[in-house]
Formats: C-alpha cells, structure tokens, sequence
C-alpha cells in the first residue's frame, strides 16, 4: 500500500492553524450544549421547585426586598402542611357548605326528628346523612336533573340527558379450568341526573359490568343488550356521550392542571369551537370542580427518569380527572372507584364534586365504588349492587332495605351500621358469619345467592314487562319487588320500574324521541349552533339553545359523527404543545440527554485528542470512528424509561379514543426531532474536533451526516424495541439483541469475508453500524493523504511508519521491501486509499447517507405500525 508520491500540504497536528480550526469545533459545541442543557434545566426547575426561584429574587434583592407570602416548605410542620393542603383543595364554597353542615350536624343530633336512611335521631349515621345532604344542595332540593341556569350559572354548555337501560348483560372467560362465568343476567337503568353505586364484594364484577355499560371491554364472551334512550346503543357514537374516568389517571406530571385541561379541550371539543370558547369551557369545568386555585400547580407524581414532582393532592388529581373526563359535557360519566387512594374527607369532597355535577348539569354519573362512608352512602340516587356476578339488587338506594327485608333480611342500624356495609356483608358468601356481626338471617353460600338474585331479577323483569315480551314500555312508577316505595319517596317518582320504556323504541322512555332526534342531528336551527357544529351524539350544546324538534325526523343513525372529533391538525397541534412540555420540562430528557452526550463525547475526546497524521493515523481513527458508532447505539439507552412512560401515555389516550395515531406520531416526531439533532449534532463536533478529523467543511458536514443519521437509527430502534416490547425488561432484550448486531457486523474487528459461515455474513444487510461506518471510513480515508515522516520518534524512517500503521505485517520481514522504505524523502506521503481496498469500503458519502435515511424510515414506520398494534391489542 506504500505509495510515496508527491502531494499537497499534509494536515499535521502540530500545524497551528488546524489545531485552531478545530478546536473551534468542539469548544463551541461544548459550550453551547451546556447552555442548552442549563437554560431547559433552569426553566424546568423554576417550574417544579418556584421556591428557589422566590430565595434567589429575595437574595438578588437583599434582605426582605422580595417579601415571601407563604412561609418556605422546610418552616413548615408535617401537620400544618397536611392543613394547608386540606384547605387548598377546596373552594371557598365547598368550605362553607361544609361549615353549614357540621353546623346542622349538630342540631340534628340534638334534636328529636327522624334519622336518614331509617337511622336512630342524633345518630352518627343520621349526622352524616345530613351533612352530605347539606354539601350538595348548593340550590335547593329535588333529585331529578336540573341545568346550572337553575342554580344560577350560566354554562357554555349543556348536557344532553340520556336514558340507559341494559339487560341479561352477561361475561364469560374461558379459562384452564373451563367457561367461568363473571357476570350473568344483570339488569339496570340509570336517568339524567342520576348517580348510581355499582356496589359489591371483591370480584362481583363490577368492573366488567362498567366496562360492558361504558362499551369499553373487549375481552370474554360477552352478551347482553344496552339501550341509549329505548335503542340499541351505536358503539361510536355511544362512545362519544360517554366519558370513562379510570381509577388511576395517566397525566404528565410536569404539566399543569390548566395545561391538562386546555390539551383535553383542544382535542375533545368541537373542532368548530373559537380559542375563547374553549377557554370558557376550561374556566367553567375548573371552577365547577374547585380547582381553580390549583390552575397552575404541576399534576405532580414520579416522571419518567424516576423524579419525584410535588403536585396536586389526591383528592385534586381526581377532581382533575373528572374535569377532563366531564369537559365535553357527556351525557354519562363512568368513574371506576373513583374514591380509592383518597383519605375519607378528599374522598367526601370528590363525591360531593360528583353529585352536585349530576343534579345540577343533568348527567348520568355510574361509579363502582368499596365500602362507601355513611355521609357518601347517601349521595346516591340509585344502586346496584352484585354478588358473585350475579346481580342482587338494582334500584333507588332507599329501596334496598326494603327489598332485602321482603327475602327475610333484616336491617339493623345499631347492629349493621352503614347500609352499604351491611348490603355488601350480606351479598358476600363463602365464608362462617356470625350471628353477633351479621344478624340471625344472611346470605352464606352461592345457591343463597343465586336464589336471592333470581328473586330479585323475576321482579325487574315483571315490572318492566319484559317477561311478556319487549316493546311493551312501561312506563312510570313501576313497581316490584319492594323497591316501588322506595322510588316514590324519593320524589324523583323513579321507582324499580320506572325510567326508559323497555324496548319502546322511545315511545315511552323519558324524553326519548326529543333525544334520539337530537343526536340524529335532526333539525339544525341557529339556536342549536353549537350541537349542529359539533354533529354528535352528546356534544355539548350551547346553553340556551331549544332541544332539536322530533320534527327533524333524524334517526339516531343519520349524524355525522365524524365531525364531532378535533380535526386531525388540531390534534397534532394540541399533542405537539403536550410533547415539547413534556421534554423540555422533564430534566432527564433533553437537559440530561444533551449533557450525557457532551461529556461522553468529551471523554472519548480526551481519549483520542489530536490523533496523529502518522502511520498509526488510520488505525487510531478507524477505532475512533468505531467507536463513535457504539456510543450513537449505546446512549439512547439511558431514556429507555421516557420511550416506555411515553407508550404508557399513549395506550392510556388511545384506549380513550382521544386521537389518532398518525397524529400522534407526527407530533412526536416534530417534538423530539429538533432536539436529538441538536445533542446529536453536539456530540459529533466535540468527538470530532477533539480528535482531529479531517478539518475540510465538506468533510465535517459529511460526517456529522452521517453521525446523525446513525444515531437517529439507534434513538428510533430504542422506541420501537419500547412500542413493540411488553415491559421494559423486553425491551432492553431486544434492543441489546439490535445493539449486538451493528457491534459485530461492522467489517472492522472481524472484516465479512473472514467470518467462517459465509450465510452468517448476510445478516451484514441489517446493520446500520456497518453503512455508517463504511460512509464514515470513506469519507475520513479517501484522498487521505498520511506522511511517511511524521511518525517522529527515535527512528524517523518509513519503517517505523509501517510498524505503526501495520503491526503484524509479513511485509515488515521482506528484506526488499525494507530497504526501499528505509530512508522516504522527505515530501513522502501515502495514500490511505488502499486501506479502504482492504476493508471493501468504496460507497461513497450520498449513497451511504441515502441507505441510513431509509434505514431510519424503515424504523419509524416498523415503530408507527407497532403503536397501531398495541393499540388494537390494548383490551380490557
Ligand atoms: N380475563 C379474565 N379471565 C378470567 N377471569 C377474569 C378475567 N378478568 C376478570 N376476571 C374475573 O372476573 C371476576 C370479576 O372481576 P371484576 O374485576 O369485574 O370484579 P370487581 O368486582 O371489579 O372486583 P374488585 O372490586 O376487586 O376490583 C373476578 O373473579 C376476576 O377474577
């Protein structure tokens, strides 16, 4: 390979102008990373920790120029904390009512009237009924559904009230062991205005029941009819007038609760909606559910990298998600134990939110709940309650103790305490009740229960006249089965029977054929602007607006149900915003990410600083450039935890139905693009520099090109391998697996043509390290020119050269060949063309880029198809 000829002016390290040159490189690309890094991680401690931003402006200013309001956490006792918190989650209002009812508690319990619920007077069970009663009724009594403008709001927004009737739903798994039935033959209604208990012991099935009704299960054997005002419920549109509050939210921790609400309205609402309507709508959810004052307070939690963020309590995170959840005014609420993880009085606040909502904006509010508090108990309009899958009872609350004393089960407030408590120790079987706990008479084996069931459903089915057929639509009062009084004393005039008629296609169900019209879209005058921009089943609708006339002739078929949903750029738009806030404030994400790949690069400078133009050149910078490889794979490694927190994110929108995919992916995309160009960018230009490759612009560009593409493939392999694995363990697995490839088949440490299975050699096509490399060593070797004298040292001659640059060379004892590179002339120089020869590297730079853009497209797409995937496997 020794070619002297004479050529131009060799780069040498110890030229001063080339050394300047680069370190002109990576001084400024180091500096700048860290700025970058400083001012994303300033910005997003300012955010998460406004206490240090308050002591820097009071030390700026000197003592007591900035005046501190509150006093600093640390000064703070645990218990005066835990006030402060307590008295931060609610709204003034909710505080007073809670005052008016601790007030009437007391008056209650002196005075000699009767107790709620059958409840001795003065009783703790009557004091609290009382006080619950007290903290919902902001605007006088009544059950049934009342608008805001009654209570004296005006909401931007109306709820479209809606009727659900579901009948012999049923559940059913194989498993190993047989079918296991979890559900079977469960009956029910709920009405505007309504909230109901899904109430039962541990495995009774109220989850399955409310992902049936909320049409959101996709799994078992399913069966059973749902009715949406007398018809068959359109799982689309059903969907959309419905909201399903999870026990566990899934928010970004590092976004506000303003944020959270402004990206839910941005997707969920009308895409017809102006930036002000929206933001009304916003401030009108935020207020009704007393969390203004926690506009601005992080969500809080653990994000991904494992930083702990201070946020909103309990009890205002769950408000929070019912805010989201109620924004598009749906007609029915879902809330899956909405009180769990909360303490009883957050838990108190949380449903009093819940039933104010329901009465005064006319939704229906289903939520499964354990082992409510006497004051929460009689929240409830309605109630029903399971056993062993088997539904026992299902009516207004009142009528439960009824209905149990007519099987023979009686109530004792002194021996039962709650009658939730005591409905749900009665329904649980299987194990020994004492008399002394649980009466003379209670329920202990399976047969009881399925007998007490079957009484209970013969009489649902007999009220409702189902038993003679359907379409028959009874309508009002219906009674049965003891629960007919109950109803009637409610007021509400809702007994066991009454409600939506059974299958009367509207004909006798409570405003019905007015709602079915609506949804159909019937007819769209001005005054119901807003239910006419938004097309759909449940949108909300402006206040003040007639209901659409029957006359529209619509059927429940005939909307554009499309049109209610944000447009596909408004949901990039609104999931872009949520992306850069969710990198840029997450300090472990581009702060740490662009810091992580300065100081690696900084480290292999050093390592390699100021390689020398000599013989052992090549050698030293094939190894670097290696190198530089394995870093781009090994890196992305350290934010494997924000790919698999990020898939989380999505699974939990996705299975909401809040977007689509490609408009999601296209955000990310665009959120994350910019700043792994940048780290990327950094970490090349240090490496580079600090190791002296060639100094030439073209060269730096190709390079860094290259670089970039590369590790672009490695961030996008990471993301896929984290979309397409089931937790994360996996997706290291399979990522290492991607790793191992491009570490091996890279043609440097063993070159292809010497692995020794010729078909092993293939898998060559797959690794991205070996394009980079070959698109690299070309652009670093060819019409590199290396000088055969600068190898310096005791012996100057070309033979010290040749032991650098080819240590175990046969050549090196060739007695010919050692006499013609004794003594090189000066101007001697080689041409490390040949190097390239001997690796086979000959494709040049643009269709070596050209391969490493593709390959990074096959990966986003394998990455796209996956997400789309998971989302369909995503059942429940
Ligand atoms: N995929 C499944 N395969 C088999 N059995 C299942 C499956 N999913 C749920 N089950 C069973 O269905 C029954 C009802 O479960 P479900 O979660 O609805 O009860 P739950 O009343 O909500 O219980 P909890 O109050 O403990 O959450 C349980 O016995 C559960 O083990």
């Amino acid at each position: 390979m020794a070619e002297p000829a004479p050529g131009p002016a060799l780069p040498s390290v110890e030229d001063d102008g080339h050394e300047t040159a680069l370190v002109m490189l990576w001084l400024p690309a180091f500096v700048f990373a860290h700025l970058f890094a400083g001012y994303w991680l300033l910005k997003a401690v300012a955010l998460i920790n406004p206490g240090w931003v308050r002591s820097l402006r009071c030390w700026r200013g000197g003592a007591g120029a900035g005046k501190v309001d509150a006093p600093a956490k640390s000064e703070l006792s645990e218990e005066s904390l835990r006030r402060r918190d307590r008295a931060a989650s609610l709204d003034s209002r909710v505080l007073a009512e809670i005052a008016e009812a601790a007030e009437a508690e007391a008056t209650a319990a002196l005075s000699a009237g009767g107790g709620a619920d059958g409840a001795p007077a003065g009783s703790p069970l009557a004091r609290h009924a009382a006080a619950a009663a007290r903290l919902v009724s902001s605007s006088g009594g009544g059950t049934g559904p009342r608008s805001s403008q009654a209570s004296g709001r005006v909401s931007v927004v109306e709820v479209m009230p809606v009727e659900l009737e579901w009948r012999r739903l049923g559940c059913s798994y194989r498993t190993n062991a047989g079918t296991k039935v979890v559900l079977e033959d469960v009956y029910g209604s709920a009405h505007p205005g309504e909230m109901q208990a899904l109430l039962g012991p541990s495995g009774a099935g109220k989850s399955t029941l409310m992902d049936m009704l909320a049409q959101r299960k996709s799994t078992g054997k399913l069966a059973g009819e749902l009715l949406v005002n007398g018809r068959a419920a359109d799982a689309r549109r059903y969907v959309r007038m419905t909201a399903y509050v999870p026990q566990y939210d899934n928010f970004v921790p590092v976004m506000t609760a303003l944020e959270v609400m402004q990206f839910y309205a941005g997707i969920i609402l009308p895409r017809g909606w102006s930036a002000a309507r929206r933001a009304a709508r916003v401030e009108e959810v935020v207020q009704e559910m007393g969390l203004a004052h926690a506009k601005r307070t992080l969500v809080g939690g653990v994000s991904p990298g494992g930083l702990l963020l201070r946020g909103l309590s309990g009890g205002e995170r769950k408000r929070l998600s019912i805010a989201a959840g109620i924004l598009a005014a749906p007609s029915v609420v879902f809330l899956d134990e909405p009180t769990t993880g909360l303490d009883s009085f957050a838990a108190l606040t949380v449903m009093g939110y819940l039933k104010r909502m329901a009465r005064d904006a006319g939704h229906v509010v289903i939520a499964s709940i354990h082992q409510p508090r006497s004051a929460i108990w009689s929240m409830f309009d309605a109630v029903s309650l399971l056993s062993c899958g088997r539904l026992m009872y299902a009516g207004q609350r009142e009528g439960l103790v009824e209905w149990f004393a007519s099987l023979g089960f009686e109530y004792s407030a002194a021996l039962h305490g709650v009658q939730s408590d005591w409905a749900l120790d009665l329904v649980a079987c299987g194990s020994h009740k004492p008399a002394r706990f649980y009466g003379p008479r209670t329920i202990t084996t399976r047969e009881q229960v399925r007998a007490a069931s079957a009484k209970f459903v013969a009489a649902w089915v007999s009220a409702r006249g189902l038993d003679k057929g359907a379409g028959s639509g009874k309508k009002g009062g219906g009674a049965g089965a003891g629960a007919s009084g109950s109803g009637g004393a409610s007021g509400s005039g809702r007994g066991l029977g009454s409600g939506g008629g059974a299958g009367g296609g509207g004909s006798g169900s409570w405003g019905g054929a007015r709602l079915v019209s609506a949804l159909g879209g019937g007819r769209r005058g001005s005054n119901t602007a807003a239910a006419a921009e938004a097309g759909l089943a449940g949108a909300p609708r402006r206040r003040g607006g007639k209901p659409a006339s029957s006359a529209g002739g619509g059927s429940e078929g005939g909307g554009d149900a499309s049109q209610a949903q944000s447009t596909w750029f408004q949901q990039y738009q609104w999931i872009l915003r949520r992306e850069i806030i969710m990198i840029t404030r997450n300090p472990a994400d581009v702060a740490g990410r662009t810091l992580t790949f300065a100081w690696v690069a900084a480290f292999a400078g050093v390592f390699y600083y100021g390689l020398p133009v000599s013989g052992a050149g090549p050698r030293l910078r094939f190894n670097m450039l290696l190198n530089i490889i394995a870093f781009y794979c090994l890196v992305p490694y350290v934010s494997m935890s924000l790919y698999t927190a990020d898939k989380k994110v999505y699974l939990a929108d996705i299975s909401a139905k809040l977007f689509r995919t490609s408009a999601y992916y296209l955000a990310k995309v665009t959120a994350t693009l910019p700043f792994q160009l940048i780290s990327t960018l950094c970490l090349t230009l240090i490496i580079y520099g600090m190791a002296g490759l060639r100094p030439e612009p073209v060269f730096i560009a190709q390079s860094c090109t290259l670089s970039t593409l590369m590790a672009l493939i490695a961030v996008q392999v990471m993301h896929a391998c984290a979309v397409i694995a089931p937790t994360q363990d996996m997706a290291f697995m399979y990522s290492i697996a991607w790793t191992t490839v491009q570490l091996l088949f890279n043609n440097f440490a063993i070159t292809f043509k010497e692995i020794q299975l010729p078909w092993l050699a293939t898998v060559k096509w797959v690794s991205a390290a070996y394009y980079a490399f070959e698109g690299l060593s070309v652009v670093e070797f060819k019409g590199f020119k290396v000088s055969c004298a600068t190898s310096g040292g005791p012996d100057p001659s070309g033979l010290a050269f040749l032991r650098e640059l080819l240590p175990n060379a046969k050549l090196l004892n060739n007695k010919f060949a050692l006499k013609q590179l004794e003594r090189p002339s000066p101007d001697c120089v080689l041409d490390a063309g040949p190097v390239l020869e001997y690796f086979e590297f000959g494709r040049s730079f643009a269709p070596s880029a050209l391969i490493l853009f593709l390959y990074w497209g096959i990966t986003h797409v394998l990455t796209y198809v996956a997400l789309r995937v998971v989302a369909k496997k995503e059942k429940r």
